[in-house]
C-alpha cells in the first residue's frame, strides 16, 4: 500500500531560497495557501552546497537543510535544459552565471554554444520540495517548453527569462507580465502539483 502524501496544516512556512526573483514568484503562487512565510535569507539560514545530480535531489537537500530550523520549508531547484547543449546549463543554471550572478554572461554562453546549431528548443524545469523538521519530504517536478531567442528581450522575471520564449507565445518571459508567466511557467506547473498533493 502506498502512503498518502503529507499535508501542510498551517503555521509559518520557510521559503528555502536565496534568490529574490524566485522568492517573489513563490510568494505570489503560494499566497492563498500559507498565511505567513519567511525566506531563508530573512532567517539568516546558510545556503547549502547543491551536491545533488538532479533537480529533485537538490530541491530536497535545500528543503531539508532549512527545515532543520524547526518550520516546514519549501525549496525550489530549477534551471534551463538545452538539448543542443546536451542538457546544459540544467542543474548548473545558477553556477553558469558565476559568483557575480551575471546572467547576461550566462545567456551569452548559451548563445555561443548554439552557434551553428539548428535546434533552439529548451525547457525550464522546477522541482519543488516541501520538508518537515522530522525529515519527511514531498517533491514534485514541473516543466515549461520553449525556444531560445537572441538577443535577449525584456526586463521582467530573472535569470534566463529574456532569452526564453514559451511555446505558443511571441514574447519572452522577460517581456511577459509576471501574472501571465505564473499561468504557464515550470514553477506554476510544479505548484499546481504540490497544491494538489499537500495544500488541499
Ligand atoms: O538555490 P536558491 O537559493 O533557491 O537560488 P538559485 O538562484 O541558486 O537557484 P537554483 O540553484 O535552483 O538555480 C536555478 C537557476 O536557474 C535559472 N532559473 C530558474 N527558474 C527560472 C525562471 O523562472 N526564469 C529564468 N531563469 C530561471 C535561474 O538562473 C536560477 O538562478
Ligand atoms: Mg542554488
Amino acid at each position: 500500500m502506498t502512503t498518502p502524501p503529507r499535508r501542510f496544516t498551517g503555521g509559518t512556512l520557510v521559503i528555502a531560497s536565496h534568490n529574490k526573483g524566485k522568492v517573489r514568484e513563490i510568494a505570489a503562487l503560494l499566497g492563498p495557501y500559507a498565511a505567513s512565510f519567511v525566506s531563508a535569507g530573512e532567517l539568516g539560514l546558510p545556503e547549502p552546497e547543491e551536491t545533488g545530480t538532479t533537480f529533485i535531489a537538490n530541491a530536497e537537500l535545500k528543503a531539508l537543510a532549512a527545515a532543520k530550523a524547526g518550520h516546514v520549508a519549501l525549496a525550489d531547484d530549477s534551471g534551463m535544459v538545452v538539448p543542443a547543449l546536451n542538457g546544459d546549463p540544467g542543474i548548473y543554471s545558477a553556477r553558469w552565471a558565476g559568483p557575480e550572478k551575471d546572467f547576461q554572461m550566462a545567456m551569452g554562453k548559451v548563445e555561443d554554444g548554439l552557434k551553428g546549431q539548428t535546434d533552439r528548443s529548451a525547457w525550464f524545469v522546477c522541482a519543488l520540495s516541501l520538508a518537515w523538521p522530522d525529515g519527511h519530504v514531498e517533491t514534485v517536478e514541473g516543466r515549461c517548453p520553449g525556444t531560445l531567442v537572441w538577443p535577449p528581450r525584456g526586463a521582467h522575471g530573472f535569470g534566463y527569462d529574456p532569452m526564453f520564449k514559451p511555446d505558443g507565445h511571441d514574447i519572452t518571459f522577460g517581456e511577459m507580465d509576471p501574472a501571465r508567466k505564473h499561468e504557464m511557467s515550470h514553477r506554476a506547473d510544479a505548484f499546481r502539483q504540490l497544491v494538489e498533493r499537500c495544500f488541499k
